[in-house]
């Protein structure tokens, strides 16, 4: 069943065209690569979907609403929720606490007025899902950087969303960590629908499933990894020119 339908989107700045005409399909439970070279408009795409930015023309469909027009919070409480480049972690607070308060847009204000000196069990079992529950109480500022990123996915989650927009989640971490998450993305996955943006060509290899390449606000392609990685046209676009066959 498609979750996420997008079609003819166009996203212009003054003369510049940043997305043009993108058609994109997401059944539930895919696990999405987005990538592409520099200012190929991923994060313009995301941007869109999210409501940061307003299309010029086209159509977005999420669980069969139309989200065109619908302010960011709304499209949060419809069930889509991103990650941003930069943190969005309170440093000063515990893991715990910045769980509870991402999932606190949920909350009845009755229920944000009773603290919670626990948390409830949904979010104990999140923190335990991205591996954090030794650091529920733990302030976010000790964090290592990896365990940073996961304490925003938990927050993600804490939202209960049925989308989930990751923006190079990777980024930063060494080996052990690169692995960790794409363990954790695959296991997300099994209950969730997943974009991830992503650079790192390593991890696509290893995570990706289905990978859609876009180029100069252009879908270039789409298919499974193996494919994307052997088009001629991806090539080109990453290396600025198309491999030469070796000679026998
Ligand atoms: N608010 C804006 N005003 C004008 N141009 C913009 C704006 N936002 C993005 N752009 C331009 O749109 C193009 C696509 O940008 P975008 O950030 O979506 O690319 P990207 O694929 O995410 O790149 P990167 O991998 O570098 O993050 C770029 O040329 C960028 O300069």
């Amino acid at each position: 069943m498609s979750l996420l339908h997008i079609h003819g989107l166009t996203v212009t700045f003054g003369d510049f065209t940043a997305l043009d005409h993108i058609d994109l399909t997401l059944t539930e439970g895919e696990l999405r690569f987005l990538i592409g070279p520099n200012g190929a408009g991923k994060t313009t795409l995301i941007d869109a979907i999210t409501g940061r930015t307003r299309p010029t023309s086209g159509t977005i469909t999420f669980n069969n609403q139309t989200l065109n027009g619908k302010a960011e919070h709304r499209i949060v409480r419809a069930g889509i929720g991103r990650t941003f480049q930069t943190s969005v972690v309170f440093d000063e607070l515990t893991v715990a606490d910045n769980v509870d308060l991402a999932a606190s847009h949920r909350l009845h204000p009755w229920q944000l007025l009773r603290r919670r000196r626990t948390l409830p069990p949904a979010l104990t079992h999140i923190l335990d899902r991205v591996g954090l529950t030794a650091h529920t109480h733990t302030k976010a500022a000790t964090l290592s950087h990896g365990q940073r990123q996961w304490l925003e996915i938990a927050m993600l989650l804490a939202q209960q969303p049925r989308l989930l927009l990751l923006d190079e989640p990777v980024a930063g971490m060494n080996t052990q960590e690169r692995t960790r998450t794409g363990d954790l993305l695959t296991e997300i996955a099994t209950d969730h629908t997943i974009i991830v943006i992503e650079h790192d060509m390593d991890f696509l290899r290893r995570y990706a499933r289905q990978v859609t390449v876009l180029h100069e606000g252009r879908i270039l392609t789409h298919g499974d990894v193996h494919t994307v990685q052997n088009d001629p046209r991806v090539q080109e676009v990453y290396l600025g020119h198309t491999p030469q066959k070796a000679t026998p």
